[in-house]
């Protein structure tokens, strides 16, 4: 069976002499997958999505959505695929519901079909009420999610989101991040771009980073943060002395809860870092110590936790960070992705 979407040493120039914006991309996306396009403005993500969405030809290489070449079968192509782009493009003389109606007529969608599919999809996108409103009335993140609704109409099978949560509020993030999971469910393909490593990360079954129009990795988001050297780090700041030892004695009690620290099973590396909460002297007397693992880090807490007793130093905080996305990009590239 084909995959959803098959990306074959895609090069775009726009210009025979400058750089490529994509530069010999090549991943494929399977059936029903949440499947992310990740890195910083200019990667070349839009142009990637240009081209599979027949908006743009490419210099070389190939795209195929479920086996259909997206240059030689374009009309093919367009019936299968449903693009939402990064500025929404509603006919500002239509309602709502109209909106939707005229997109499924346009693509052959028979009457009856297309008012169910219009009931049904603003009531999945939470529309319903707004069905009368003109679009010009929306709020950003209402007709963002009229753009998806209408591009669902004609029952397309791979969905591309430009960017989809750009400019929106949390509360319409959120809304739209439920959706597109319920799009999943229903066996959608989706593929989209984004900047946001967090949407990467909550969002994306798999995420392909690129950056300068080539795929630097490509996987689950937790395989790409687990891959990455460092592990979990716990952090724990503790109470300072009051009064304040002297700075000897009480860089000597560190040096012996790092090294005890760092002596736990299943700890990778300890340190004594600077303190990271608040400011002022309460503050400023806090320590902070920091411990490294690869295991699971709720299973040494509770060792964490008895090295400081027994030191006879108080927590006043104690967390753990995963590795993100961010730390991925940057240990591929050096840079921050924004
Ligand atoms: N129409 C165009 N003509 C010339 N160059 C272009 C055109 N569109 C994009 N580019 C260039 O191609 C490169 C990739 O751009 P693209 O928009 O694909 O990146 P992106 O990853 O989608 O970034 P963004 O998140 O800013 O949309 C950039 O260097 C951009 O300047």
């Amino acid at each position: 069976m084909s995959h959803a979407v098959t990306v074959s040493e895609l090069v775009k120039r726009y210009h025979p002499h400058a750089p490529a914006a994509v530069d010999g991309l090549s991943f494929t996306v399977e059936r029903g997958e949440v499947f992310g396009l990740l890195g910083p403005n200019g990667a070349g993500k839009s142009t990637t999505v240009g081209v599979l969405t027949t908006r743009m030809l490419p210099t070389s290489g190939r795209c195929l959505l479920f086996g259909t070449d997206v240059v030689a079968r374009p009309a093919r192509a367009k019936r299968l695929l449903a693009v939402v782009p990064q500025r929404q493009n509603l006919d500002r003389s239509l309602d709502v519901r109209q909106n939707l109606l005229f997109h499924a007529r346009y693509h052959g969608v028979g009457r009856d079909e297309r008012v169910r599919r219009a009931a049904e999809l603003l009531d999945l996108m939470g529309l319903t009420d707004q069905a009368g409103q003109r679009v010009e009335r929306l709020s950003g993140g209402q007709a963002q999610r009229v753009v998806i609704a209408r591009a669902l109409m004609h029952a397309p099978r791979v969905l591309f989101l430009d960017e989809p949560s750009t400019g929106l509020d949390p509360q319409s993030r959120l809304f739209l991040h439920h959706r597109i999971r319920e799009l999943r469910e229903r066996g959608v393909t989706v593929v989209l771009t984004t900047h946001d490593m967090e949407e990467a990360e909550d969002l994306c079954d798999r995420v392909g980073i690129v950056d300068h129009g080539r795929l630097l990795a490509l996987d689950t988001p937790r395989a790409l943060t687990e891959a990455l050297p460092g592990g979990t780090t716990i952090t724990a700041q503790v109470r300072g002395t009051d009064p304040p030892t002297e700075k000897a004695e009480e860089a000597a009690e560190a040096a012996e809860i790092v090294a005890a620290l760092a002596e736990l099973p299943g700890a990778d590396s300890a340190e004594q870092g600077p303190p990271a909460r608040g400011t002022g002297a309460a503050a400023a007397a806090e320590r902070c110590f920091r411990l490294r693992t690869h295991k699971d880090p709720s299973v040494l807490l509770p060792d964490v936790l008895r090295v400081l007793a027994d030191h006879g130093a108080e927590p006043v905080g104690l967390s753990t960070a995963r590795p993100s996305l961010q730390d991925v990009f940057i240990s591929l590239t050096g840079r921050e992705l924004r």
